[in-house]
């Protein structure tokens, strides 16, 4: 049985933040994630997770000025100085909410820039020493360029060749269904091939990134096909409902009832 994790900037948004926890757990759910918690005090978040008896699953790092256009620091080489600032706060919220995974942003920029590539792995390094003693993994995402035209890691394969290289024990793949299928496709394959090296899944159905199995994809038979190979992460749900975030639901009971039979 695949372990959902509610999105909490995507879902819910019926609700301000740090209400979406208590609507989150009155639908059913056990586990949450979001983008960025740095607009709250830490102990607010921490009260809402322990309050509702809710599991954190990911939380992303400061992606830089967010208004302005910034999609993260770690392949940008004029973001240098300000990046261990970045994952100082970053830990500092980690240490309190206890996260499974950070989700390290790379940023705009170019795989054949060598300053931005030597960028990446340094920060890369950074972020992984100063997670590691907290037991908590960091990935990366691939994320495609229609939704973020110059995204720097725009490659699952590159990504792949780069953690193997980097071999940080810490460092894994964050697998975004709605992302692969729009850059490669090939998302059984690719799922079962990377799956030694991944660290938390994300699901939208593609091309609207609404709820799952409103697409192109049978979003369903992937969540049992991964549930099949063995993956014990967290499937986080990043997804826009279409409407009212619980009536969207009924996918979720549809998953539910295949996998009890
Ligand atoms: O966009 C995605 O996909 C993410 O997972 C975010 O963390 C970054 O926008
Ligand atoms: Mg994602």
């Amino acid at each position: 049985m695949v372990k959902l994790a509610a999105n909490l900037t995507m879902m819910f948004n019926e609700h301000g933040f740090l209400d979406r926890f208590a609507a989150a757990a009155d639908a059913g759910f056990t586990a949450v994630e979001f983008l960025f918690p740095y607009d709250h005090p830490v102990d607010q978040i921490a009260e809402r997770l322990d309050r509702n008896n809710l599991q954190l699953a990911l939380f992303n790092l400061p992606p830089g000025d967010w208004s302005a256009g910034e999609r993260g620091m770690a392949a940008v080489p004029a973001q240098r100085s300000a990046f261990p600032g970045s994952v100082a706060l970053a830990i500092e919220y980690a240490s309190i909410l206890k996260p499974a995974r950070l989700h390290l942003m790379s940023g705009h920029g170019r795989r054949d820039d060598p300053e931005a590539v030597a960028a990446y792995r340094d920060n890369i390094a950074l972020a992984c020493a100063a997670s590691a003693p907290l037991g908590i993994d960091i990935v990366i995402e691939p994320i495609n360029n229609r939704d973020m035209p110059g995204y720097f890691l725009n490659n699952f394969d590159w990504a792949a060749a780069l953690i193997e290289q980097l071999g940080h024990p810490n460092l894994k793949l964050q697998y975004d269904i709605y992302h692969r299928q729009i850059l490669h496709g090939d998302v059984l394959t690719s799922l079962a091939a990377l799956l030694p090296i991944i660290g938390h899944v994300q699901i939208a159905a593609v091309p609207h990134r609404h709820e799952p199995g409103s697409g192109e994809l049978d979003d369903i038979g992937i969540l049992q096909n991964l549930d099949a190979l063995g993956y014990t992460g967290f499937v986080g749900l990043e997804y826009r409902p279409m409407g009212d975030t619980v009536a969207g639901l009924v996918w979720r009971d549809r998953l539910t009832s295949m996998e009890n039979q």
